[in-house]
């Protein structure tokens, strides 16, 4: 089939590139040209693990173009939009102005029988208004909504065998359509949920907002271990055997960030207000406090570990990412807490695998090392944040030889907590004994 893809950033351009790889013929769209450069060239703009490969190789095939020229979609009958729906610059809704120019760009290459599918995450009704666009511009083409659940890091893998598949549309054939771009993943045997608009659009907020709920449960359940001596990873072992419950994303520490989870949950309170029933969710604010107070108690632990005198002190901040095998700081905790550390005077080095560059373009007034040991090194303090696994392979007693440090704050519970202490550190862990 022939696929156009409008807005290659994480989720579109390895929407593309997967597509491709897959056998259809795809051409990736985005307004940004240094972006669409890179992609030509078989680069990622992004770090994640596989794509590069998959580029290439797709590339290669004669299967996956790039332009920034919204013209090259006319030859595609299916055309995927994947721009970005960030958070508002003035409150928490979703900022929809991507979205809409990209239909607006659409709609003069459209034929009958061409179908655009909606990828982004977006207000429940956006759907709706925009098929009633798509009909009034009278090309004959219609309009489906089909989320997307893929996580970054492991991107490729998601979007070739997801674990579900949901379609909203307004007739048959469009299912159709998009059992046949699916063909694969179909076959293998991934269920689909053929819906309608409203349901495909809240599946996706759902499904963030219960992920986010969960973390930000398993956090509060924290912060009472923190006062009572309870130990939240056993406390998390220990519910999570319990099947109707289950042991993943109930790991507790500096929370969730990222470019999806804290702007969606916004965004759905945003839009349950306006639709007159944000007492509904009215539970997904509380989520929020929660996830952000955990960054505030990483921040607290490290004044006390430094006996309220963080000014001059080296405090090495393992990690900026939002989570590891991805380089992407938007919303990351990590970042947050470096950020706060340095407005405390402390003097901040912050190192990464992947997200250094990124970071530094929001914050040049932290200090950046891409090499571990230089962060370490005379260190005050060791804050882990993100729990990149190179972190989890550091040898405490080394680690003790090069930093001044007493002290580990671990902001994800991932480190061998007996190891440290017997290496004669100060382990502390968010809500563990
Ligand atoms: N990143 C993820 O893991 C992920 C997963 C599932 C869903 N989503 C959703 O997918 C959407 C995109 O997220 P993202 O993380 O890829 O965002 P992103 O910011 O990385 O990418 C958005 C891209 O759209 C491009 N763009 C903006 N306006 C355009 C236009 N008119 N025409 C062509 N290109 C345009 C931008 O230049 C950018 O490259 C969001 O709604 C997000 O919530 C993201
Ligand atoms: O037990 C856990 C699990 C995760 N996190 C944090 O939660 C955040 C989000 O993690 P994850 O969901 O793995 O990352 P994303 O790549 O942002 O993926 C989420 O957001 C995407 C965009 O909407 C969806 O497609 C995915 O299904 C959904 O998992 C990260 O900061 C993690 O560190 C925790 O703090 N504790």
């Amino acid at each position: 089939m022939k696929l156009s893809v409008i807005g290659c950033g994480y989720l579109g351009a390895v929407h593309a590139a997967a597509m491709a790889e897959l056998g259809h013929d795809v051409i990736g769209i985005d307004v940004d040209p240094g972006k669409i450069e890179q992609l030509r060239a078989g680069r990622a703009p992004f770090f994640e693990p596989g794509l590069p490969e998959v580029l290439v190789s797709a590339i290669a095939s004669g299967r996956l173009r790039f332009s920034t020229d919204i013209a090259h979609a006319d030859d595609a009958t299916v055309h995927f939009v994947a721009v970005g729906t960030p958070q508002s610059r003035d409150g928490n809704a979703a900022d929809l102005r991507y979205v809409d120019a990209a239909i607006d760009a659409l709609l003069p290459h459209l034929k009958a029988g061409d179908l655009i599918v909606g990828k982004s995450t977006v207000p429940v009704g956006t759907a709706r208004r925009l098929a009633d666009r798509v009909a009034d511009a009278g090309s004959g083409a219609r309009l489906a909504w089909n989320p997307e659940f893929l996580r970054e890091g492991y991107a490729v893998k998601d979007t070739i065998e997801p674990d579900r598949l949901v379609y909203g549309v307004e007739d048959d054939r469009d299912a159709a359509v998009l059992d046949e771009v699916y063909a694969s993943a179909i076959g293998s045997g991934t269920p689909r949920i053929v819906t309608n608009f409203p349901t495909a659009e809240l599946v996706k907020v759902a499904a963030n907002a219960y992920l986010a709920t969960k973390i930000s449960f398993i956090n509060a359940m924290a912060e009472i271990a923190e006062v009572t001596g309870a130990d939240v990873t056993r406390l998390a072992d220990a519910i999570g055997h319990d099947a109707r419950i289950g042991r993943r994303f109930l790991n507790a520490g500096v929370g969730f960030g990222g470019g999806c989870l804290p702007k969606d949950i916004r965004a759905f309170v945003a839009r349950a207000e306006e639709l007159g029933r944000g007492e509904s969710i009215a539970f997904l604010k509380e989520v929020d406090a929660i996830n952000l107070r955990r960054r505030q108690r990483v921040v607290e632990l490290a004044q006390e570990a430094l006996e309220g005198a963080v000014y001059g002190k080296k405090v090495a901040v393992l990690g900026v990412t939002f989570k590891p095998h991805s380089d992407d700081v938007r919303d990351s905790p990590a970042l947050d807490v470096a950020v706060q550390l340095k407005g405390l005077g402390a003097d901040v080095v912050v190192t990464d695998p992947e997200g250094i560059d990124n970071a530094r373009l929001r914050h040049p007034q932290l200090l950046y090392s891409n090499v571990t040991e230089e962060a370490l090194r005379h260190a005050d303090l060791v804050v882990l944040v993100t729990e990149w696994p190179e972190y989890l392979g550091l040898d405490p007693a080394h680690v003790k030889e090069i930093a001044r440090a007493s002290t580990i704050i671990d902001g994800r519970n991932t480190l061998d907590a007996a190891a440290w202490k017997a290496a004669g550190w100060r382990y502390v862990g968010m809500g563990r004994s």
